[in-house]
């Protein structure tokens, strides 16, 4: 097998080139550790992975489902134009008051649209009011063992030839250790495995940051 072994130094290497975090962003991971103390956003290297994609797929309409402090909603919403628009899942009033702060500093407010909830009856929703095959591209970022359903719901409102990214499916890469069991754990192995067997899509695991399935609706 054709592979690389991530040792600190390669692992620095990859950063430095990755990363283009501007001010503003290292504002909000900086004010994100001091008011909440929690480090859950995407790293600079994914956020890179994502001004890649969406300068490839020019994605008009964008689900992403767990916002937190609006860390990747904002990379997202500053590489799309004007005229896209993010529809943003997440049940933490809290959290998203923070995101709120920064799309307005950012200039992107007018872009997404928060929806405040339970992201599964946000999904749910969304399919129920005219949006199945609508979206372009969906990012799951959510709590673990939900991501199943969120996968299939996203699954729905995704038009055929969308993308869906999901993320931490490496779980700090207790997905692959038989002796780790918890319910965060079996439901990111089901899933793993579920997407590498679905004749519905083309899916890859890729090692950037905490592990994404990349991929395809057909
Ligand atoms: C890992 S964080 C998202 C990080 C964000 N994507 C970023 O990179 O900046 C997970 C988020 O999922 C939200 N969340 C957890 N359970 C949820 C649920 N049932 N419905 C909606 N959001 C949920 C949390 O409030 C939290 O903000």
């Amino acid at each position: 097998m054709k592979y690389l072994k991530f040792d600190d130094q390669l692992n620095q290497y990859i950063s430095k080139h990755n990363n283009q975090d501007d001010d503003l962003l290292k504002e909000l991971r900086e004010l994100t550790y001091q008011k909440t103390g929690r480090r859950m956003m995407i790293s600079p290297d994914q956020a890179q992975f994502f001004r890649t994609l969406l300068a490839l797929i020019k994605p008009k309409k964008i689900l992403e489902i767990g916002v937190f402090t609006g860390y990747s909603s904002t990379v997202m919403a500053r590489s799309v134009p004007d005229d896209t628009r993010i529809v943003a899942c997440d049940i933490s009033e809290e959290w998203t008051a923070i995101a709120k702060e920064f799309w307005i500093k950012a200039n992107i407010d007018h872009k997404i649209s928060l929806r405040l909830g339970n992201a599964n009856q946000t999904l749910s929703d969304l399919i129920d009011s005219d949006n199945i095959s609508t979206f372009d591209m969906a990012f799951i970022d959510a709590d673990k063992i939900s991501y199943d359903s969120y996968f299939e719901k996203a699954y729905q409102l995704l038009k055929p030839g969308g993308t869906i990214i999901i993320d931490n499916v490496l779980w700090k890469g207790t997905v692959a250790d038989p002796e780790r069991i918890d319910d965060d754990i079996t439901a990111l192995r089901q899933l793993n495995d579920k997407l590498a067997a679905d004749p519905r899509v083309q899916s890859t695991l890729l090692p950037i940051g905490d592990g994404m399935l990349m991929i395809a609706k057909l």
